[in-house]
This record gives structure tokens, sequence and C-alpha cells, in this order.
């Protein structure tokens, strides 16, 4: 049953609220209808986003990073953000997704060895894209990987993302790339790379491909790798199973208390990988896990090297750019706090500019697509004319070479009439190629039917913004 006073009116009327989905640390995500088109959505409410500095400062990046990586078919697309009336809510709506990651685990049995294989080479795009704008996700985890009936992946859940180069700016030294621990850093422990449990001083893009790491030893096993139940307990877990680090790889952390901790954790009895997951488990994936799951951050691979990796190779057929093509800096330094009001205007001033840039783009690419279109059709005319002429000359008479009326230029013999099948234009190989969807088992019992994902970024725009000046992005 869907309470609707968790709902403001003003959503009501634009939106039918269906069902709950997910209650999050941070708010609640509803299924609902867009009533004017239809078009199913889900609908997440930030509760008091601006409650303190840090709250309001997870806010901003949360939209600021969904705004950034929008146009990657990984990413979740964010398509409004309605600010309650109270100004203290948020309500962010996004492109619905019929489950997660965590729930299709759990339900266990669903999963086949393809559908694990093309759900890691998408999550391998996806963070290979948010890399390459020098941004970490911090966050990833089964319930942040949302799922479709067709086995597409997006990821979710930006609140604890972070800009690499917006540090490295602030240091004045670009090649650092590494980010300040932060007291505030909450993710999922059960997900968390050693270096954030040892409190390193600095952590890079390892720490997702950790993440990643787990999240495949979950896929095989059925449930978390490493289920720690505090932050010790977690760091123990994890060291019984994973080679042994030198003493290199705990320096290069740079924790005060990293060799003493290893020292006590490595006590434990050890176990190895292939003990843990099920007997049939592929070994390539055993093998992505071995690698993505070692201590030293710096060994661990990158995730565009590892879409290459046997284990993904063959789903990785998607074409789309694996690169942002520039650096996320965002436009709030992320160590100076700033007040909640300061951090609310910013966050609206922001998505009002980026919407307009957004906007701008869109119609700079229709103009485009138009001139295009405009030339394609006159070169088809003349073609069209051409054939014409040609047709008449050859029909009146077989003297190819004479004038078709006093003055009109001499028209070469045509020996065949222009038939487009005769010229076979090259083949777009993106186009042919069979996507891994069809390689995969269609419709696994849990995962229902799919809903139409038409461009909805193109759909009614202006008309919203004016609609209700409390609808900010769309
Ligand atoms: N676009 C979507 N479509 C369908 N379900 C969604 C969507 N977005 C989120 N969900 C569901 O809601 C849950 C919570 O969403 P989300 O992770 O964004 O909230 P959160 O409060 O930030 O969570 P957390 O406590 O993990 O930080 C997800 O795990 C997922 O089950």
């Amino acid at each position: 049953m869907v309470d609707t006073n968790e709902v403001e009116s003003h959503l009501i009327e634009r939106y039918e609220i269906r069902r709950r989905l997910g209650k999050g640390a941070y708010g609640i995500v509803w299924k609902a209808n867009e009533r004017k088109t239809g078009r199913v959505v889900a609908l997440k409410k930030i509760f008091d986003a601006f409650r303190n500095p840090t709250d309001a400062q997870r806010t901003f990046r949360e939209i600021l990073f969904l705004q950034e990586f929008a146009d990657h078919p990984n990413i979740i697309k964010l398509l409004n953000v309605v600010a309650a009336k109270n100004d203290k809510d948020i309500y962010l709506v996004f492109e619905y997704m019929e489950t997660d990651l965590h729930a299709v685990i759990r339900k266990g049995g669903i999963l086949q060895d393809a559908h694990q294989r093309y759900i890691m080479a998408q999550l391998m795009r996806a963070t290979a894209f948010l890399h390459s704008g020098n941004v970490i996700h911090r966050d990833h985890k089964p319930s942040n990987v949302l799922l479709d009936s067709d086995c597409a992946v997006k990821i979710c859940d930006f609140g604890l993302a972070r800009s690499l180069s917006a540090i490295a700016k602030r240091r004045g030294d670009s090649a650092d790339t590494s980010v300040p621990a932060l007291t505030e850093y909450v993710a999922t422990r059960w997900y968390r790379a050693p270096e954030i449990l040892l409190s390193s001083p600095h952590y890079t893009k390892g720490v997702d491909m950790w993440s990643l790491g787990c999240i495949l030893a979950e896929m095989l096993l059925g449930k978390p790798l490493f289920p720690g139940d505090s932050t010790f307990d977690q760091i123990e877990k994890i060291i019984r199973v994973i080679p042994q680090p030198s003493r290199l790889d705990i320096d290069v952390i740079g924790s005060q208390y990293a060799l003493s901790v290893v020292e006590r954790a490595q006590r434990k009895q050890r176990v190895t990988l292939e003990q843990i997951l099920p007997k049939d488990s592929p070994k390539d994936g055993i093998d992505l896990i071995k690698q993505l799951l070692v201590f030293n951050p710096e060994k661990r691979p990158s995730a565009e090297s590892c879409l290459s990796h046997p284990y993904v190779a063959r789903f990785n057929t998607k074409k789309e750019p694996l690169d942002l093509g520039y650096q996320v800096i965002p436009p709030i330094d992320d160590d100076i706090q700033l007040s909640v009001d300061e951090y609310r205007s910013k966050l609206y001033r922001m998505i009002r500019e980026k919407k307009a840039a957004r906007d701008l783009e869109r119609e700079r690419r229709y103009a485009e697509e138009q001139a295009k279109k405009a030339t394609q059709k006159k070169e088809d005319l003349n073609r069209t004319l051409t054939n014409t002429n040609q047709d008449s000359t050859v029909s009146q008479s077989k003297q190819a070479a004479a004038p078709v009326y006093p003055g009109a230029p001499v028209t070469k013999p045509v020996t065949a009439p222009y038939r487009r099948s005769s010229k076979v234009a090259p083949m777009d190989p993106t186009r042919n190629s069979r996507s891994a969807q069809n390689l995969l088992p269609h419709q696994s019992p849990v995962i229902h039917s799919r809903h139409s994902s038409a461009p909805l970024h193109r759909q009614n725009t202006r008309e919203f913004t004016k609609q209700h000046d409390r609808l900010l992005f769309s």
C-alpha cells in the first residue's frame, strides 16, 4: 500500500505513485507513472536534502554527477529534479528499471553464466566511463546496480562519487589522482577496499575496482563474499582470502595502522577463493576476481583493461564511447563545506545552467540533423531528375549524344537505369553485429517485461519547465 502522504500534492498531480521500490539511507524510491505521458519512472524523494552541510553536499554531488554522466547507457538517466514546497526535500525523477542486482542475487537461481558475464561487461563499461572523467563512484554494490529484463545494467546512487581532478587541481599537482580520505565516507562495509578500511590518507580508482571484484564474487557465490560485521572483522575476512600483501604493498597505501592490523588479521586460518566459491564457477571468472581483489590498489587492473579479460571480452559488444572526453571538476571545492543555503542556491543554479547548456547542444544537434536531411533530400532529387532526363533521353532516341532540346547540354549515353541496389553501401559493422543480449537467454524468471525506453530527454522538455517553477530540470 502506498502512503501518498509521503509525496507532496504537486507531485501527485504530475505522477501517479504505483508502489514503493526501495528505501535507502537517504530516501524512498517509488515506481510512478507520469500522468501526462504515461511513461513509467522511478521517483526518489531525498528527505531533508539540505539538513546539514554534509547532506547538502551529498545531494549536490549526486545531482552533479548524474547530470555529467547522463549520456551513458549503463548509467541511470536523471529525467527531472523537483524541489519540494518546504524547500527541504528534493525529488529526483529517473528512468525506471525493473529490479536491482541485490534483489536478483537474493532470489537465487536466476542469473546464468552468460547473464553474469554480461552484467560484468556493462559494469566495467560504466566504470571505465566514470573513470575517464576522473570520477570515482565509491559505492559500487549490488543494490546500486539496476537491471531490466534484457539484463541491461544501469548504475545508480552517485551520492558518494568524487572528482579526482578537483583534488589534483587544488593541490596544483595534476599527476596526483588520489582523494584524501574523508570522515564522512560511509560506503557499505562489505564492498570497501582494504585501503579505505585501513584509513589510508588517499585512495584511487582502485576502490571501485575492488568493489567490482566483490560484486562478481557475490554473483557466483549467491551471497556476499566478505560480510564483515565490524571494520576489523572485514579486514580479517579479506586478508585470509587474498594473496598476502608484501611490506611494499602495505606501505603503498600510506596508512599508519596498516602493518599492525594486517599482521593481526593474518593470524586467521587462510582459505582460497576456490574453496569458497561453488565448484562449477568459471575459471576465467575466478581469475578476474583474483586480479581485482589484491591488496595493493596500484596492482588492480583498470576498468577499461578488464574489458579485454576473457571473462567479459565476448560480451563487450557495445560501441558507445568509453571516454567522457573531459575531466569533471565540480564547481564547489569538495573540502570546503558551504552553508546549507549556499548549497541549495548553487545547486538550483547549476541544474538550470546545465539544462540550458544541454538544450542548446540538443538544438545544435537537431539543426545539424535537419541540415543533413535537407542535403540528402536535395541530392536524391537531383539524382531523380538526372535519371528522369536520362531515361527520357534513352527512350526518346537512341542518339544519346544528341541534345534533348535545342540548347540543352549533351547527356552521356546511359547503359543502365540508375538503381540503388547496383551500388551496395558499405555495411555498418555496429548494426549487424550480434549484441550481447542476443547471446543471452531472454526473459529470466523474475525480471518481467521491459517498458519502452524512447528517447525521453527529447520529450516535451520546455513545457514541463514552464508549467511549474519547482521543476528544476526536465
Ligand atoms: N531508477 C530506478 N528504477 C528502479 N528502482 C530504483 C531506481 N533507483 C533506485 N531504485 C531502487 O531504490 C533503491 C535505493 O535507491 P538509491 O540507492 O538511489 O537510494 P539511497 O537512499 O541513496 O540508497 P543507499 O542507502 O544505498 O545510499 C535501489 O537499491 C533500487 O532498488
